[in-house]
């Protein structure tokens, strides 16, 4: 084990670079050398990339981002676009590829697993938090954090005028964060993949227009949906009509939308993201190999690539049952 080839991928994620940071210093000290593809696997396509150095990268820490820059790329889902992969990881004498991403990103570790000899090792980075195999992805807490933030100030303004307000937050198709910031902003409905089905559309919405309704006459106060991208058909704006045609409730928007992948990671994704790069150097030297590395209940997990990219991660049943219970039971 001499190269270890690196890149980050898909969206990009709060971390990725003290990740990206950890993986460079812990090359120095094992006498690795590490190349930084740029672009996503672009980079690897295109032979695009930089040798890294602990000068490069030992102030990044605190910075969002990706400094090896990130993207999604269609060549990869071409055999032509692998092959060309894996030329570039034969060329410059790769011996090990390590990927940070989400599930796509994965899906293209596997791909080239099929063509080249070498390791791969995945490390999730995603603000969705929707892999298998880890508590946590890095990026998630700083999504969590930000949408957090935001929606702290729109209930202020939604105090002021007793007034509905749907906030839409990313996820793709996955619940995590409209679950971890309704809770955490106390969001009197949260709507998600894991509680929305199209075909009780009609009663949902009806329930919801009756909660709003108590909440606004009885208690002359605010009312916070939390809103799942890609969940409800046509979107906030389409919730945002219905409440009033249905119920002549008048509501505002926000879609906080690439606001929750900005800015300096929190605490948390700093040092789950270190801890995970140290740990995938040390995984490469031990000869692992087609895995994804995660903390599960505090604990390192390597987890296979095919398992991880394969098995879901639902949102916790508690987070559920309480925002549908205790944490709502006077909307009723
Ligand atoms: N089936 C596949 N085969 C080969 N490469 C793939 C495949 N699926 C995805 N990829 C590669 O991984 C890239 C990133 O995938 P994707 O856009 O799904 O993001 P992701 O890694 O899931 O991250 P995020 O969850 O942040 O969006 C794709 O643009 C493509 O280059
Ligand atoms: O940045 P893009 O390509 O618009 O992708 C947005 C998607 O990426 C993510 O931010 C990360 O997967 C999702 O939450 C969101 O649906």
């Amino acid at each position: 084990m001499k190269k270890i080839a690196l890149l980050t991928s898909g969206g990009d994620a709060p971390g990725m670079n003290a990740a990206i940071r950890a993986i460079v210093l812990s090359c120095e000290y094992n006498n690795l050398s590490c190349l930084g593809f740029y672009h996503g696997y672009n980079g690897l396509i295109e032979d695009d990339f930089i040798p890294l150095s602990s000068q490069l990268v030992n102030a990044e820490i605190k910075n969002g981002g990706t400094l090896l820059k990130s993207a999604r790329c269609p060549a990869m889902m071409t055999e032509t676009g692998v092959k060309q992969a894996c030329n570039t990881l034969l060329k410059n004498d790769i011996d090990c590829l390590i990927v940070i991403g989400g599930d796509g990103s994965f899906h293209g570790l596997l791909a080239i697993k099929a063509h080249w000899q070498g390791q791969v090792i995945g490390l999730p980075g995603t603000i969705d938090n929707d892999l298998y195999g880890c508590d946590k992805t890095i990026g998630f807490a700083t999504a969590v954090n930000t949408a957090t933030q935001a929606i702290d100030k729109i209930r202020d303004t939604a105090n002021a005028f007793d007034r509905a307000f749907i906030v839409e937050v990313m996820g793709r198709h996955s619940g995590h964060i409209a679950f971890q910031v309704g809770l955490s902003c106390g969001a009197e409905s949260i709507f998600s993949f894991e509680n929305y089905n199209n075909e009780n559309h009609r009663e949902i919405l009806k329930d919801l227009i009756a909660k709003i309704q108590t909440q606004q006459l009885n208690r002359k106060a605010s009312y916070l949906v939390v809103l799942a991208e890609n969940l409800w058909p046509g979107g906030a704006s389409a919730l945002q009509e219905q409440l009033k045609a249905q119920g002549d409730i008048e509501s505002a928007i926000c879609i906080l939308g690439h606001t929750q992948r900005r800015g300096a990671p929190v605490p948390e994704d700093r040092v789950l993201a270190t801890q995970l790069g140290l740990k995938a150097v040390d995984s490469a030297l031990s000869g692992d190999d087609n895995i994804m590395l995660g903390l599960s209940a505090n604990q390192l997990a390597k987890t296979d690539l095919n398992e991880a990219v394969s098995k879901n991660k639902p949102v916790d049943d508690e987070f559920i049952t309480a925002h549908k219970g205790p944490l709502t039971h006077y909307l009723k």
